[in-house]
């Protein structure tokens, strides 16, 4: 038996169909550490109510057996009334030079100024440190998603405001991040800036030594991009068309603010 939040089940119950039905090593190794955690489809379903209580996550790393949730009587709930705002995960998505990291600070400028608690984890920093041990190989970028993820999670149920920006190229691993976290508290951004203004903006060269050979598995150029289908907020740009960073981050703090989580 596995306990699970309800929504996050049919989620990766969804991922799971799917699963069976992929091939790709990335596909695989999701599959493997799924049945390895001892779920399969025959499984019975404890389902855990989503209302801001303890969020309950099927483990993924089949090293961890034996292992009982501690649960203690501050919760989320009480940490998002201190804080008077609600936790949540930003995802930008998107290539290098689509503008990520440079939204993911007007965002936090924005929110901070208006007195909300923001964290960015931003997949060239997080490289840094946490996932250092981690190449740009499809495996590697996949848990380099999943722990970002992972992190990204934690920091909601904190009662912050998270912006994870991260090229995060394959579908499947921003789905498995969504996931995650309660409906609604994960919203997908995607940076929809075509590749030749990425690549003419080429602030750190990358672009250039990917078509001179010097770096291989460069995402657009020899690596593949998944663009997202069901994003919450799409941020166009073109050619000679781009919107300020600090308008492009206004659209967001827009859309958290309709959908209430500037509030407790
Ligand atoms: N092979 C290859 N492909 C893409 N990007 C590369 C590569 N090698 C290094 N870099 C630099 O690493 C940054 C992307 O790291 P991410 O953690 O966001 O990538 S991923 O989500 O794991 O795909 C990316 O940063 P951004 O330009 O901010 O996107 C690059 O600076
Ligand atoms: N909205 C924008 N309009 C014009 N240029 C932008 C915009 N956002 C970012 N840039 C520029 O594009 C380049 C890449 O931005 P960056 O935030 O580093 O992208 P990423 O994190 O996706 O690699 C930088 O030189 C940055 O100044």
């Amino acid at each position: 038996m596995v306990p699970i939040c309800d929504r996050a089940f049919s989620r990766l119950l969804e991922q799971w169909r799917a699963l069976e039905r992929g091939t790709s090593m990335v596909k695989l190794k999701w599959f493997d550490n799924l049945h390895q955690s001892g779920f399969n489809s025959n499984d019975d379903v404890i389902a855990n109510d989503s209302n801001g209580k303890s969020i309950h996550q099927m483990p993924t790393n089949v090293n961890s057996t034996n292992i009982v949730w501690h649960k203690c009587s501050i919760e989320k709930m009480d940490r998002q009334e201190l804080l008077q705002q609600k936790g949540c995960v930003i995802w930008i998505t998107g290539l290098s030079g689509s503008g990520k990291s440079t939204l993911a600070c007007a965002l936090s400028r924005g929110l901070h100024a208006r007195g909300k608690l923001t964290y960015i984890l931003d997949g060239d920093n997080v490289r840094h440190g946490l996932n250092r041990d981690l190449s740009f190989k499809a495996e590697d970028r996949a848990e380099n998603i999943r722990r970002i993820g992972e992190v990204a999670k934690l920091f909601a149920d904190a009662g912050v405001i998270c912006i994870a920006s991260l090229i995060s190229p394959y579908r499947m691993d921003r789905d498995a991040c969504r996931a995650l976290l309660p409906e609604g508290d994960f919203m997908e951004v995607f940076m929809d800036v075509p590749l030749q203004v990425c690549e003419a903006r080429d602030p750190k060269g990358l672009y250039k030594l990917a078509r001179a050979g010097k770096i291989k598995g460069f995402t657009g150029i020899d690596d593949p991009y998944e663009p997202p289908l069901n994003s919450e907020i799409v941020l166009q740009q073109k050619e000679g068309v781009c919107a300020s960073p600090s308008d492009l981050a206004e659209t967001v703090i827009s859309y958290l603010e309709e959908k209430g989580y500037l509030k407790a």
